[in-house]
């Protein structure tokens, strides 16, 4: 058996944008998903994902949905095995193997949908593991990109690169189309606000897709969140990056980000709740619809101020997480 963990992240600036060609630059942080992986005999495909939980049942599926023993959405249940099913796919393909099963279980401290990668890092892992259990090491290069096949599939091609790459390399990275690179940046006061909830990555992405093809001002406002991206990918490498200026392109992009729709009341609260705080900055980070903010704040008020909001269920600091994907 083989194990490997991948982290999540958050985007300091660019998600949406980066769908359309603009930069961005995510962060991983050290919240991972972790993936066991052993051969079967029978070559059949059975996958634990123990945090699949719906009114206190453990998902498991096999080959066959109709070996499911529990009633769970369809929805959720198809997206979580085309997931992991497309990640095993990836490494029978790169080890060039066809018929070999697996068991699979998935276990992740990133929460499902809420804007932290929990997508990627569980893909980017089961590739890497699955690899491992073959026999073969994979560059993470080369994880990130099959990792980004399988959530553009499932997505249907609405994904960048970029929570993927981020994923299987770690730290802080560039991504502006298909031109995948690591960035050399500080390690960053990151304070996160969970409200609980998730959005649709798919119907979020639709959405500023039709926003940004019926209004030019929309299309303008993509463009200008490329322009913050630069400006702050230019602030991050520099020697000792301004806090202030960083968090400062950080409102303004989550600005935008709620002009294009894709905010909620709970993420706008959290993220006042966190200037009000003396946050440097604060923005939604992921597809957004619900689930979490991202803030900067070296002192402990705003991870204080948060924990007290209503609109918030858990706030915690986040590490930049330096090492992508692991396999032991
Ligand atoms: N621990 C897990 N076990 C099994 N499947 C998971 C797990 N975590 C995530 N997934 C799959 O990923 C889906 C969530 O992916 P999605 O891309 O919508 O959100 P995200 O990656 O968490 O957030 P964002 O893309 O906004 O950063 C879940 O519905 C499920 O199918
Ligand atoms: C909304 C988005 O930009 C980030 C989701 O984490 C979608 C993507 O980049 O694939």
């Amino acid at each position: 058996m083989v194990t490997a963990s991948a982290p999540g992240k958050v985007y300091l600036f660019g998600e949406h944008a980066v769908v359309y060609g603009e930069p961005a630059v995510p962060c991983a942080v050290e919240r991972r998903a972790t993936v066991a992986v052993e051969e079967r005999a029978d070559g059949r495909l059975r996958v634990d994902a123990r945090d699949l939980e719906i009114e206190g049942f453990t998902v498991e599926y096999g080959a066959a949905t109709d070996e499911l023993g529990v009633e769970v959405p369809t929805e959720l249940l198809e997206a979580a095995t085309e997931y992991v099913d497309g990640a095993v796919e990836q490494a029978r393909d790169a080890c060039d193997v066809s018929d070999v099963g697996f068991d699979v279980t998935v276990e992740s401290e990133i929460p499902l949908g809420a804007g932290l990668g929990s997508s990627a890092a569980v893909v980017v892992a089961t590739i890497a593991a699955t690899a491992a259990e073959l026999g073969v090491e994979l560059d993470p290069r080369e994880v990130a990109t099959r990792a980004y096949q399988v959530e553009s599939d499932v997505q249907d091609g609405q994904a960048s690169r970029a929570d993927t790459f981020c994923s299987a390399m770690g730290g802080a990275v560039r991504v502006e189309g298909e031109d995948c690179r690591t960035l050399d940046a500080p390690d960053l006061p990151f304070v996160i606000g969970f409200d609980g909830g998730s959005g649709n990555t798919g119907e979020l992405v639709a959405g500023v897709r039709d926003l940004r093809e019926r209004y030019d001002f929309a299309a303008d406002t993509v463009t200008a969140i490329g322009d913050i991206v630069r400006r702050g990918e230019a602030v991050l490498t520099e020697d000792d990056p301004s806090l202030d200026e960083l968090g400062r392109l950080m409102d303004f992009d989550h600005g935008l980000l709620e002009a294009l729709g894709v905010s909620s009341r709970s993420l706008d609260e959290m993220v006042w709740t966190a200037r009000e705080a003396g946050a440097y900055g604060a923005k939604l980070t992921g597809a957004g619809g619900g689930g979490c903010i991202v803030a900067l704040d070296d002192s402990p008020a705003t991870e204080t101020a948060l924990s007290y909001s209503q609109s918030c269920e858990v706030a915690f600091r986040a590490e930049l997480a330096r090492d992508g994907v692991i396999v032991p």
